[in-house]
């Protein structure tokens, strides 16, 4: 589903990172973990085609992505890949419901309601339909963007500390729903953290990434 081969990415003659390389299969998790500064935001804006592939391989579906620019890789990203941030982000001057649907129309899908629906429901924020975003507590966002980042089924998923701005408890039960609907949806999942906590909950599919000096 996503192989990588000899990746390496460079900001500047003082930052060059090497990652070593993966392979996940169609529905497969992953948890790649390493101290701040090591270089997993790089690996996951890589892996969704946000940074610019330097040097090295990513097969997604294969395809190989450092092929795709440009509008390509917008409708390739659209068609295959969702993205959790750190920070969630939305429209606020629009309805939660409004937001879902202009993720659908961006990626050239129809406005799909049940969808919509389905998937705030089974996060537990359906209530928020009708509402701005800017009413929802910082878990219900952070569901909200699981939402978003589902709403295309993509066939992989990427995560970057979707609990760095939660507590013990919301981080849990995030976690715990990404990888519920991540299964549901036979959804590859890469999550991006410093949190070594969830190590254990993970079973070995662990990338292990180390600090830069
Ligand atoms: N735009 C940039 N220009 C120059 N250097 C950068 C840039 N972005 C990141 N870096 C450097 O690249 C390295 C990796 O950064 P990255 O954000 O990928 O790490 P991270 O593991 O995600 O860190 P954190 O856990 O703190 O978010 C760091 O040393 C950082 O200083």
């Amino acid at each position: 589903m996503i192989q990588t081969n000899q990746l390496k990415y460079t900001y500047s003659n003082t930052t060059k990172i090497s990652f070593p390389d993966f392979n996940i299969g169609a529905g497969d998790e992953m948890l790649i973990l390493g101290p701040s500064g090591c270089g997993k935001t790089t690996l996951l804006h890589l892996l969704g085609g946000l940074l610019p592939n330097q040097e090295g391989k990513i097969v997604i579906n294969g395809q190989d992505i450092t092929d795709l620019k440009g509008r390509k890789m917008d409708k390739f990203r659209g068609d295959n890949i969702g993205i959790i941030f750190q920070k969630p982000h939305f429209a606020s001057a629009l309805t939660v419901e409004e937001n879902l649907a202009f993720a659908q129309k961006a990626a050239g899908n129809q406005v799909d309601k049940d969808r919509i629906k389905y998937l705030l429901k089974r996060l537990g924020i359906l209530q928020h339909l009708g509402q701005s975003p800017k009413k929802m507590s910082e878990g219900e966002k952070q569901r909200l963007s699981v939402a978003m980042a589902l709403i295309n089924k993509p066939t992989l998923l990427l995560a970057d500390e979707p609990t760095a701005s939660l507590d013990d408890h919301h981080a849990e039960s995030v976690i715990q729903l990404l990888r519920e609907l991540s299964a549901e949806e036979n959804t590859a999942l890469i999550i991006v953290t410093h949190d070594s906590r969830l190590k254990t909950a993970f079973d070995g599919h662990v990338l292990n990434l180390k600090p830069l000096h």
